[in-house]
């Protein structure tokens, strides 16, 4: 399969105070055309932050560096200009928190209709009816009637839907979601799964940050796990279920309900960055050698597990 984006030695940092925060700390990951990438991991491992860094969207108060390779582009040193052209149309960002994500002021349907005008159909009535469309692919219905709405007579779902349907309203080649199903009922997370099922089918690449193990088991066809701003498995996603083999994907795994809810040891200390294995102080299976930085293992073609276990 191709490569369609291609991340190398990626480090976000954010200088605060005496101390810096690495909140992407070495990141490597190859995203292959049409794949299905699910990022897991706790809160604070670095997953907005790696999606926010594809976009060109970080925050002012950090430092970039490394290599986001995107057609011929590092998309890290691609100026302004024309990180604008590629946002929306190339590559699509569905922001967490609908609520706050959403303008109060401007009714759904201009917002939906906003990515198409800019880069795709000038003509209102064409962009109308493309809008009409959208929302009931989306579910809400009757669009007729919800296209000029305003964002707080919407629910929770609908506003979550409404972002995935600004997401893809540009036709982006590559869409990344961050936490798309968080706070939202059974019903509107199946009507998430179904839209990016179909998306998947159209060939749009996706890369889907969640917390949440049962979707991404859903979703993807490969699993990518951070742990303090590193991605420590990368793996099919049959393979990481069956097997995962890093011991914190294991107590992953292990945590989730039908594996009987064994929460992960908490840390006995405080790792700073000493260059060691960030998981070893809630590892069962560290040995002196993980003092020392274990590498990203190769174990097949774009498969991946970073622990000395697997040396
Ligand atoms: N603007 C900022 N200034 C300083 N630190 C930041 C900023 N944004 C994020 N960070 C830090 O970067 C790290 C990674 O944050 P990020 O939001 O990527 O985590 P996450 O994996 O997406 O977590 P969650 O699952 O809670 O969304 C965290 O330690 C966070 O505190
Ligand atoms: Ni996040």
């Amino acid at each position: 399969m191709t490569t369609i984006l291609d991340v190398q030695q990626l480090h976000v940092h954010f200088p605060v105070s005496s101390t810096i925060i690495r909140a992407v700390n070495g990141v490597d990951i190859t995203i292959k055309q049409s794949e299905t990438l699910a990022v897991i991991g706790e809160s604070g491992s670095g997953k907005s932050i790696l999606g926010l860094a594809i976009l060109g969207l970080l925050p002012a108060n950090c430092t970039a560096n490394g290599i986001i390779q995107y057609r011929g582009d590092n998309l890290l040193t691609l100026p302004e200009s024309e990180l604008e052209t590629i946002r929306g149309r190339e590559i699509a960002w569905v922001p967490q928190n609908p609520a706050g994500a959403m303008n109060p002021l401007m009714t759904v349907g201009n917002q939906i209709g906003e990515p198409i005008s800019l880069h795709i159909e000038k003509d209102k009535n064409k962009v109308r009816k493309k809008v009409l469309e959208l929302l009931q692919f989306i579910k809400i219905t009757p669009p007729e009637e919800r296209i000029d709405s305003y964002p707080y007579s919407f629910s929770g779902g609908m506003l979550q839907r409404s972002l995935v349907a600004m997401g893809i309203a540009g036709r982006p080649e590559i869409l990344i979601a961050d936490e798309p199903t968080k706070g939202i009922d059974v019903m509107n997370k199946q009507a998430i799964l179904s839209f990016f099922q179909t998306l998947h089918e159209e060939g749009i690449t996706l890369v889907i940050i969640t917390h949440d193990l049962l979707f991404a088991r859903n979703i993807a066809d490969r699993i990518a796990v951070m742990y303090c701003g590193r991605i420590i498995e990368i793996r099919r996603k049959q393979e990481f279920f069956n097997e995962p083999l890093h011991p914190y994907s294991r107590g992953l795994l292990r945590s989730l309900p039908e594996n009987g809810l064994y929460p992960i040891p908490s840390g006995t200390e405080e790792i700073g960055d000493d260059g060691g294995c960030k998981f070893r102080s809630r590892c069962t299976c560290a040995t002196e050698r993980c003092r020392e930085e274990p590498q990203l293992i190769t174990l097949l073609e774009g498969s991946a597990v970073r622990c000395w276990l697997y040396d």
